[in-house]
C-alpha cells in the first residue's frame, strides 16, 4: 500500500527522471538548458515539485468529465506558469498526466485504462481545437500532425510498449524523438525543418554521423525536443506501473 507521499514521489520520480537525460537535443538537463534561454533545471525543480502534489487534486473533481479534467489542466498550467515566471516547462506533461490519472481511477486494469484513455482523448478535439484560429488546428490542417493529442489517441501505445532491457533513458529518448511528432519543432521551425530533424534522429542511430553533430544541430538551430521528453516521463511511469499498478489504483482512490 502506497501512502499520499509515496503516490506524489512516484509521479515526481517520472518527472524528475526525465531531466536526468546526458543526451540534450535543447531541451533542459543538468549540464544546460540547451535552447531555452527562459529556463533551467532549477526551473523544472520548482515547477515538478508543485505539480506532482497538484496531480493528486484530480480526486476532487469529476474525473469522468473531460471538460472538469480540462478546467483543472488550465488551472494546473496559470499556477506552473507563475511559478515558473511564465516559463512552459510542462504544459505537455498536465495533459498526459491528467488523462492517465482519470483513466487509471475509472478503469480496474491498466490494459481497460488505454482504452479509457484513447476514448477521453478525443474529446481534446473540441471547439476550441475546432477553432480556425488555433495554430494546432492550422497545423493539423497543413500537415496532418497532431502532436500531443495524436499521442493520447494511441494511449501511448510506443512509450508503453518500449521495452529496454537496461534502464537507458538516453537511448528512450532517441527513440522515442525518432518515432513521435514533437510539435514543439515545428512551432519552432516549421514542418520542413521538423522532417529534417527526424532524419539527423536515423542518421545519429544508424551511426552515420556523431553525437556532437546531432547535438550541435539542434542548438544551431534553436530547437528542443520537448515533447519527446514528456513520452520519456510516461516511459518512466509505465515501466513502474507494471509491476505497481493494483497499490497505486488502490491509494490514488
Ligand atoms: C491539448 C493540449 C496538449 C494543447 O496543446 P496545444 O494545441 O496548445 O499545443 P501542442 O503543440 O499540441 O502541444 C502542447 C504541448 O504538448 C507537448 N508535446 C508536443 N508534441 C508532443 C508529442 N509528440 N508527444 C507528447 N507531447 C508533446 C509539448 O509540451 C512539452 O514541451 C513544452 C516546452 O515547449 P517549448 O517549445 O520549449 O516552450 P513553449 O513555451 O511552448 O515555446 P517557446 O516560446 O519556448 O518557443 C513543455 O511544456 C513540455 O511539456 C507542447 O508544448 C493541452 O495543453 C491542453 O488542452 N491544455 C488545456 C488544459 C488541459 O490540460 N486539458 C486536458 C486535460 S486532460
Ligand atoms: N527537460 C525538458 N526540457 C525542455 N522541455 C521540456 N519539457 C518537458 N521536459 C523538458
Amino acid at each position: 500500500m502506497f501512502t499520499k507521499d509515496e503516490r506524489i514521489r512516484l509521479i515526481e520520480f517520472c518527472l524528475l527522471n526525465e531531466l536526468m537525460r546526458n543526451i540534450s537535443l535543447g531541451t533542459v538537463n543538468p549540464t544546460t538548458c540547451g535552447s531555452h534561454s527562459d529556463m533551467d533545471i532549477f526551473t523544472f525543480f520548482s515547477s515538478l515539485d508543485f505539480l506532482s502534489k497538484e496531480f493528486l487534486r484530480i480526486k476532487e473533481i469529476n474525473y469522468n468529465d473531460f471538460n472538469s479534467l480540462k478546467k483543472l489542466g488550465i488551472e494546473m498550467e496559470n499556477k506552473m506558469l507563475n511559478i515558473t515566471n511564465g516559463a512552459n516547462t510542462h504544459k505537455g506533461m498536465i495533459f498526459h498526466f491528467l488523462l492517465i490519472l482519470a483513466s487509471i481511477l475509472q478503469e480496474n486494469s491498466l490494459e481497460e485504462s488505454r482504452d479509457r484513455i484513447k476514448y477521453l482523448a478525443r474529446f481534446s478535439f473540441d471547439k476550441d481545437f475546432y477553432n480556425p484560429c488555433n495554430k494546432s488546428y492550422m497545423r493539423y490542417n497543413k500537415n496532418k500532425v497532431l502532436g500531443a493529442r495524436g499521442e493520447a489517441l494511441k494511449a501511448y501505445d510506443f512509450p508503453y510498449n518500449l521495452d529496454l532491457e537496461e534502464n537507458n533513458l538516453d537511448k528512450a529518448f532517441l527513440l522515442l524523438c525518432n518515432y513521435s511528432e514533437d510539435t514543439n519543432i515545428i512551432n519552432r521551425r516549421g514542418y520542413e525543418f521538423y522532417l529534417s530533424f527526424k532524419k539527423k534522429i536515423s542518421s545519429y542511430l544508424l551511426g552515420e554521423i556523431t553525437l556532437d553533430y546531432l547535438e550541435n544541430f539542434c542548438l544551431k538551430n534553436n530547437i528542443s525536443a520537448g515533447g519527446s521528453c514528456d513520452l520519456v516521463s510516461i516511459f518512466i511511469f509505465y515501466k513502474l506501473l507494471r509491476f505497481n499498478y493494483k497499490n497505486f489504483k488502490e491509494v490514488l482512490l
